[in-house]
């Protein structure tokens, strides 16, 4: 199986490659933050793959994340049951429309290929294992976390680029699966407070798992 792991920025692909063995023969890539990014940036490198004649097969999303207080601690290791686009829809007096809601066609959430979340779960018996949720502005106020908690009660963390990746990796017909470390609690914005080297040094703990994944299938 020949994987394509897409990260937001440099310093969460660095993470990832640090907790690879050299001989595993999987691709990293940080390709931008927010769902657009990831969405363009995993379907060229899809596309690019495919067009050389060395098509991936699978497509992981990880990176560090936010995680709701009580569910997902600072330091933890989440594996995404589903991506879900959180914020993508439309106000009205009611309250927020998803795209489900709309019926536009895009579905709101994309659920983990079922092959690779019992891979990693079986890889990562300690992570947590639940919806995460993709947002388009990192929540930072007690209200909005309320929020999106009564519009997704059973999310655990929030990233910007799940749903994005997902979605390319959809339109290519490839299994996918989102990988999230914690590096702060969704709430108030007190960005001196992320724990980004403990949650770095996380995601190059969950690695081998992820490495492991190219036996896998
Ligand atoms: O400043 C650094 O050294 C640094 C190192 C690695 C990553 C970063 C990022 O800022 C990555 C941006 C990335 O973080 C995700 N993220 C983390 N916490 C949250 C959150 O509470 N809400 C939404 N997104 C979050 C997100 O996926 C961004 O792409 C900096």
């Amino acid at each position: 199986m020949s994987i394509l792991v897409v990260t937001a920025v440099a310093a969460e692909a660095d993470a990832v490659v640090a907790g690879l063995p050299t001989s595993v023969g999987l691709t990293v890539a940080a390709v931008g933050v927010g769902p657009v990014a990831a969405a363009a940036g995993t379907a060229r490198r899809l596309a690019l793959a495919e067009a050389a004649g060395r098509p991936h097969t699978a497509v992981v999303n990880a990176g560090i994340a936010g995680g709701f207080v009580g569910r997902a601690a600072v330091g933890a290791t989440v594996i995404g049951a589903s991506s879900v686009a959180a914020d993508l829809g439309a106000e009205s007096e009611e309250g927020f429309l998803s795209l489900d809601d709309l019926g536009f066609g895009t579905p709101t959430v994309v659920t983990a290929d079922p092959a690779l979340l019992a891979a990693l779960r079986g890889g990562l018996p300690d992570a947590v294992v639940g919806e995460i949720l993709t947002v388009t502005t990192v929540t930072g106020t007690d209200a909005s976390t309320a929020a999106l908690l009564a519009r997704r009660p059973e999310a655990v963390a929030e990233a910007m680029e799940g749903f994005g990746a997902a979605h390319a990796a959809a339109e290519a017909g490839l299994p996918f699966v989102e990988l999230r470390t914690i590096s702060n609690p969704i709430g108030p914005r007190h960005r001196d407070g992320w724990q980004i080297g403990a949650a770095l040094s996380a995601l190059t703990a969950a690695a081998p798992a992820v490495g492991a994944l190219t036996a896998a299938r």
